[in-house]
């Protein structure tokens, strides 16, 4: 077989298992789309839709639950003559203030393939900086105006703004405000749980009208939602039957999150096709799940890597010294005793006790390491763990530091090295 031949023997569209892919049901999530329904039906009313709010950690369905939604909001509005529904969608990712979001949406309502853009041409795009905050305002209400009929806003990954959340205030209460003749609603979706927390008062009040938690997967939930998707993306009878259970179970323990799960099955069927196609057997195994972890996560230390300093590895590497003698989670203090030893062995100077506490926790932002909660426990003080496999982390490091093979000798005869 060529290089570039069409045959495959495991997957039959990987489209199916891609993030961005639609599915047609969203398994597992009645109870939320009810919820989530009942807030958007004041549109079909004709009545000022209610903001609504949604939230949970990563990949558990808020943004494809709001594509499924509105695709059916908008089928059933165009039944009514009196209803002129229109969705603006914004992803908020790099929109650090309420002043670059509100740039973003005007110019997203003014880009030519805005499906509204024939409403408010011929209004030019603006540029990022240089005008006044309230300036930007009134061009986005003149646009919105421009627009008319009842306009949903989709602000996705809204948490991105902070504690400059003065958008979300403005937003709904522009009809009252500007008397315009527009009926605006706010969907917010966002995975931090701290932003909920840190809004200022007002825009609680404004915002989080209706709010809707999406709660992470179970293995059960995981399972049935990668059976559907498998149905479609591979052939028929190659998955071996702990394939999926498998996939769902790694990602409940870590994050209940589809999009891992899915994740993992994409990369196990990767690994297997390859396989295949060099003349293996036409089958995912569990073996094959397990490589397929160990590589997404050695991936993920990689691109976490690529943000460290060398300090932030000799960080990294003083926790897989102490992962491998069995001694994690370990305190900070303990971690930082240890971490002048790495580096006083590498002919290094050490950095301050703060600034090693930085860098563990930038590497716990990076999904590398696990923050231990210890509060309220044995004292009030932090831990730290591997979020990853040891051997994908020194994997990694390897490529940085060179080889480490004391740190896997002492792993492997303490049984911790997976
Ligand atoms: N209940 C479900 N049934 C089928 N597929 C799902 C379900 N939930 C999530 N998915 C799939 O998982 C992936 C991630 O989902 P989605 O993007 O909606 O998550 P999210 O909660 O919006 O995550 P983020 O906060 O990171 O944006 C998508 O491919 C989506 O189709």
């Amino acid at each position: 077989m060529g290089r570039f031949s069409r045959e495959s023997f495991i997957i039959q569209d990987k489209d199916v298992l891609r993030d961005d892919y639609q599915p047609e049901t969203l398994e597992e999530r009645d109870e939320e789309l009810d919820e989530y329904a009942a807030s958007l039906r004041p549109v079909i009313q004709g009545w000022q839709p209610s903001n609504v709010f949604l939230y949970g950690v990563t990949g558990v369905g808020k943004t494809a639950a709001t594509h499924d939604l509105l695709e059916e909001l908008q089928g059933s509005a165009e039944e009514y003559d009196d209803i002129d529904l229109n969705i603006i969608e914004l992803n908020c990712t790099g929109c650090t203030t309420s002043y670059q979001v509100a740039v973003n949406l005007v110019n997203e309502i003014r880009s030519p393939s805005h499906p509204l853009t024939t409403v408010s041409s011929p209004r030019e795009p603006m540029s990022e900086t240089g005008y006044q905050q309230k300036r930007i305002f009134n061009e986005l209400y003149n646009d919105l105006e421009a627009i008319g009929g009842t306009i949903l806003v989709v602000l996705d990954e809204i948490d991105n703004i902070g504690t400059d959340d003065d958008i979300l205030y403005e937003l709904p209460r522009a009809r009252s405000q500007l008397d315009l003749d527009v009926k605006i609603g706010v969907i917010g979706i966002s995975n931090d749980f701290k932003f909920r927390e840190n809004l200022s008062p007002k825009v609680k009040d404004t915002l989080c009208e209706e709010e809707i938690l999406f709660p992470p997967y179970d293995a059960t939930e995981l399972h049935n939602i990668l059976r559907q998707r498998a149905d479609t993306a591979l052939h028929n009878d190659v998955l071996e039957s702990d394939v999926i259970p498998l996939c769902a179970a790694f990602s409940a323990q870590d994050s209940g999150s589809a999009r891992q799960a899915l994740r993992l099955l994409r990369k196990a069927a990767d690994v297997a096709e390859n396989e295949a196609i060099a003349g293996g057997e036409a089958k995912v195994t569990e073996e094959h799940v397990r490589e397929a972890k160990h590589q997404i996560q050695r991936q993920q230390v990689v691109e976490g890597m690529h943000s460290l300093t060398r300090q932030g590895q000799y960080v990294l590497l003083t926790v897989c010294q102490l992962a491998a003698e069995g001694e994690t989670p370990e305190r900070t203090k303990l971690i930082y005793q240890r971490y002048q030893k790495v580096l006083h062995n590498h002919g290094s100077e050490p950095l301050k006790r703060r600034r090693v506490h930085d860098h563990l926790s930038d590497l716990s932002l990076h999904g590398i390491l696990h923050l231990v909660d210890s509060s309220g426990g044995r004292g009030n003080y932090n831990e730290y763990e591997l979020d990853v496999s040891l051997s994908s982390a020194l994997d990694a490091l390897e490529n940085e530091l060179g080889e480490l093979s004391e740190i896997r000798e002492t792993a492997a005869k303490n049984r911790v090295l997976d």
